[in-house]
């Protein structure tokens, strides 16, 4: 078909449906004035009754009228400026069905009683367009029947404001433009629709999700699953459209009240509540480790002030997956005190016990020694390091049946993201948190682990202990994120082979200058160029430390669209300073490494993995700007690495590559 009847027959097909939304719209407002007009005449008609036994009939009517009321089962459309992601054209051999069009979207849309578009979590339908390729037979049961026949065609559309700006097919990319409908041949699909829309956030990607995605999300209806894979590969939109997936399907199994989703810091909540409002209903809990776990202990009756420096630089030993089972140990020997802070107190004092599983003598006793000020304290201060030793070990005095608001035996569902920056008892304490179901989804790499005082051996012992009882894992390979450029960049940095990415771009560019004050003024100059001509995208300039990061705002100063994170996190487009620890699970279109030195980032397990964290936040574009020494991490190169590496960047500018 000719591209211009095509993207004609779209036009008018968008059209169509929006007028469906309209007319749906319509009737429901008309649905629901009516029935609060028959509602409201009744009442008045009551009021000037001065039978009483027509009152209690005119009371009986009102009751049952208001059994009816639309309200309840009429769920306004809500997705009026987008109404459909995605279609399919299906040619089945059943003659009655025959060639069909199906459109789907975040929410099902009816014309009395023909389907407009299916919700994409209708699996039973929906896999047509997820489990299929275009030009493929399908032989599947659908809807409860044996159904034969071919996807004539599979399309992804882009549509903002009701107006349609991509479609994509096997065969490529229509994009609209001031000039008409122009062919972009095979493109990524979502840096196209990202491009399209100018939003740099998790677009929709319910017509993206693919094959392997889609089963991940819909393997079971409950249960724990894990997902591992590199950065960029899906994990955390698996996830959510998993819980999406659980919510719609099984809403009396999963109450979004009862569901939380675990994000490593506030940056990453505030990400989450602001990409994801569609996929889980504003009533569904993000919240960080800590802050969920302050609300568990209160539910518990512990109300403790939290503040980092009561640690004692006892953090490490803490998290260590040894200290789970002497807890486990302990809890097994003794009985539960009335006081909390005791129990904990005297847990922290069993240094026989602790040492059984805990290798530090030395530690060990500062630990008993830190322990002795919990219980008599005036105000309970908690170190963040002992809420969820604390937690779990009320949760391991509670009775099976027991249930805790938020803190015990109490949620449907927890997602819980980065698990590999929790410890295991952590990791535990969220599992006790669910019901006896234990339904969960936790995203880890381990490659991406950037804390150091986390015991790495914590995560893999929660997933044996899952496995035992019955997880499902999945590893997602494609990398949909970064370009292939900043994959192989990051690839280098991390060890890990390079695997399937769907987008190509621009090299990474090094920028090598002599001192800072040139590397700045440089990098301002960039920044006004930059910000002229890309209004719209979102540009992180990624430091190592907040204190370089505040040194490098001040230097941009005067740069109108520059602004430096502080608290809560805005997308808003332009450019953001910030550090390493905080763009974890991010994405930016852009990123501008800042002077990543040898200190910076060394040549550790965890210098590699916050240094492969931090190139991979970028999509699109990656630049370095350094006037010190690279670190070695960005300058070991094997063989075949240097030619990229000359073609990106002449050579590393280190004067001393070590
Ligand atoms: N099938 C897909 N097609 C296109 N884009 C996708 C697809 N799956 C995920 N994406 C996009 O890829 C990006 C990375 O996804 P996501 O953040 O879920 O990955 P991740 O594995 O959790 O990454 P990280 O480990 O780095 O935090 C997001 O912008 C997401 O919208």
């Amino acid at each position: 078909m000719m591209p211009q009847t095509f993207t004609l027959q779209e036009e008018q097909r968008l059209s169509e449906v929006c007028n469906a939304v309209d007319s749906f719209q319509a009737d429901r407002k008309k649905q629901l004035t009516d029935h609060d007009r028959k509602i409201r005449d009744l009442e008045v008609e009551r009021l000037e009754s001065v039978d009483p036994r027509e009152k209690d009939r005119l009371t009986a009517e009102i009751r049952r009228l208001s059994q009816y009321d639309p309200a309840k089962y009429l769920v306004p459309f809500e997705q009026g400026q987008s109404p459909y992601l995605a279609g399919v054209v299906i040619h089945d051999e059943d003659p009655r069905i025959g060639q069909k069009h199906l459109l789907f979207g975040k929410q099902s849309l009816m014309a009395g009683s023909q389907v407009i578009v299916v919700d994409w979590r209708k699996a039973e339908i929906s896999k047509l367009y997820y489990d299929w390729e275009e030009g493929e037979e399908y032989e599947d049961d659908i809807g409860g029947r044996e159904r034969f026949g071919m996807i004539e065609k599979k399309i992804s559309y882009g549509i903002r404001r009701r107006e349609l700006l991509t479609i994509q097919t096997g065969a490529g990319t229509l994009k609209k433009t001031d000039e008409g409908w122009v062919e972009q041949g095979r493109q990524n699909a979502s840096a196209v629709r990202k491009e399209s829309v100018g939003d740099h956030r998790m677009v929709d990607i319910v017509s993206l999700i693919s094959r392997e995605q889609f089963g991940l999300i819909t393997k079971q209806h409950g249960g724990c699953l894990y997902l591992t894979g590199g950065a960029g590969c899906g994990k955390t939109t698996v996830a959510l459209h998993r819980l999406s997936f659980l919510l719609f399907n099984q809403p009396e199994l999963f109450r979004p009240q009862r569901c939380l989703v675990v994000m490593f810091n506030r940056s990453l909540c505030d990400y989450i509540r602001q990409t994801s409002t569609d996929l889980l209903t504003n009533r569904l809990p993000v919240d960080t480790f800590h802050s969920w776990s302050a609300k568990a202990l209160r539910s518990f009756g512990v109300a403790a002030k939290f503040s980092a420096c009561q640690g004692q630089g006892l953090g490490s030993l803490k998290k260590q997956a040894g200290m789970y089972h002497a807890l486990v140990e302990y809890v097994r020997v003794t009985k539960a005190q009335d006081d909390p802070f005791a129990d904990l107190e005297a847990f922290y004092n069993r240094t026989d016990l602790l040492a059984r599983h805990l290798s530090d003598r030395r530690q060990i006793e500062r630990l008993a020694h830190s322990g002795a000020k919990l219980s008599g304290a005036q105000t309970q201060e908690l170190s963040f390091d002992d809420s969820g030793i604390l937690l779990h070990l009320l949760q391991l005095r509670c009775q099976v049946e027991d249930v805790y608001q938020e803190a015990y035996g109490w949620y449907d569902h927890i997602l819980i993201d980065e698990a590999q920056d929790l410890s295991l008892i952590e990791l535990k304490a969220l599992t006790l948190a669910t019901t006896k179901h234990r339904s969960l989804t936790v995203c880890a790499d381990e490659k991406q682990k950037i804390l150091d005082f986390v015991d790495s051996k914590g995560i893999s012992a929660f997933q044996m202990d899952l496995k035992n009882q019955g997880l499902s894992s999945g590893e997602l390979c494609v990398s949909y994120r970064s370009t292939a450029q900043i994959m192989a960049l990051a690839s280098r940095v991390s060890g890990r082979p390079v695997t399937e990415v769907v987008n190509e771009g621009p090299d990474p560019r090094f920028h090598k200058w002599d001192t800072q004050e040139e590397s700045l003024a440089h990098l301002k100059r960039s920044l006004r160029v930059l910000l002229e001509r890309e209004p719209k995208s979102l540009t992180a300039i990624i430091c190592r430390y907040k204190g370089e990061a505040q040194s490098v705002y001040a230097a941009m100063k005067g740069i109108s669209g520059v602004r430096l994170q502080t608290g809560s996190l805005s997308f808003e487009p332009g450019v953001l300073i910030t550090n390493a620890h905080q763009v974890k699970g991010l994405e930016f279109g852009g990123v501008i490494l800042w002077n990543p030195t040898r200190k910076a980032y060394p040549d550790t397990e965890i210098g590699k993995n916050l240094l492969y964290v931090v190139i991979t936040r970028a999509s699109n574009r990656l630049a370095i700007y350094h006037h010190e020494p690279l670190t070695g991490l960005l300058c070991n190169r094997s063989v075949e690495d240097v030619g990229i590496c000359r073609k990106a960047v002449g050579d590393c500018g280190n004067k001393d590559p070590d």
